[in-house]
């Protein structure tokens, strides 16, 4: 498969080791605003910044090259984009994490938040800690955890930087040096505390998962999701 990366950065990076050890080939690497010609490629990787994540989505939409994103903070135009996949019958998957386990964790999260949906005495609250060069906050996959709550109890959003909050989803984001990724979520009540975690001990399973992810593509028309690479019921 020959691979375009836009964004050539950390995850850019670790995406080309593992892309090369499964056999395929990068013909592409952007790291900077310019033009190229996204046709070269059967498909595109896109690990950039918020910024420029949906120019370079719809840049492979326009141009029939299925595009699988990790960029994070750039959601508010979601929507545009799967409105032009569907348009131009594209093939695009965004997803805030790749990873297997972290794609497993979202589904355990959902379960958890089910069953505590109705047990007043326990208080929700989110911890995501990444390294210092992170650029948004609170994190996709936080973000995507929180969804995954609201959709299954009465919690009706997050807020960044709280504790606690009475009907919202406290998440608290914490930058230290050269952290992967690491997502708790706390449910505590007077007599005891329930805590699910998820900690990246590298990049290594982002990257691997979004090579799956552009192998799976490869083909297909229309806007999936990890849970159909991985099929996870
Ligand atoms: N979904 C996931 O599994 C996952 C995992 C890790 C990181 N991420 C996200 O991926 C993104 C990249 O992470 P990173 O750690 O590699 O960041 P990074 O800062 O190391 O790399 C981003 C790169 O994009 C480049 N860039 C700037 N403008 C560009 C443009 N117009 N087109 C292409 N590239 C451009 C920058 O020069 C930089 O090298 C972030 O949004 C991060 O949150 C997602
Ligand atoms: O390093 C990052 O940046 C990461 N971003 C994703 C997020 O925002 O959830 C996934 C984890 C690593």
């Amino acid at each position: 498969m020959k691979i375009a990366l836009l964004g050539y950065g950390r995850m850019g990076k670790e995406i080309e080791k593992i892309a090369i050890s499964r056999g395929h080939e990068i013909v592409i690497k952007k790291d900077v605003d310019t033009e190229i010609d996204i046709t070269l490629a059967d498909v595109a990787i896109d690990f950039s910044i918020p910024n420029s994540a949906f120019n370079n989505i719809s840049n492979c939409i326009e141009n029939k090259v299925p595009v699988i994103s990790g960029t994070t903070g750039w959601l508010d135009k979601y929507n545009d984009a799967v409105k032009l996949c569907e348009e131009k019958k594209g093939a695009f998957i965004y997803a805030s994490n790749f990873s297997l386990g972290v794609n497993i964790f979202f589904e355990l999260n959902k379960q958890l938040a089910k069953m505590m949906s109705n047990l007043e005495d326990y208080n929700i609250s989110m911890e995501e800690i990444h390294h210092t060069k992170k650029l948004d906050a609170p994190s996709g996959t936080a973000i995507t955890l929180a969804e995954g709550i609201i959709e299954n109890s009465t919690k009706k959003d997050w807020e960044l930087d709280k504790t606690t909050s009475e009907e919202n989803i406290p998440i608290v984001a914490k930058r230290i040096p050269e952290v992967p990724g690491t997502h708790t979520v706390w449910y505590n009540s007077e007599v005891d505390s329930i805590e699910i975690k998820h900690t990246a001990h590298s990049r290594q399973g982002f990257a691997l998962g979004a090579v799956v992810a552009a192998e799976w593509i490869l083909g297909k028309t229309g806007v999936f999701s990890m849970k159909d690479v991985l099929n996870i019921s």
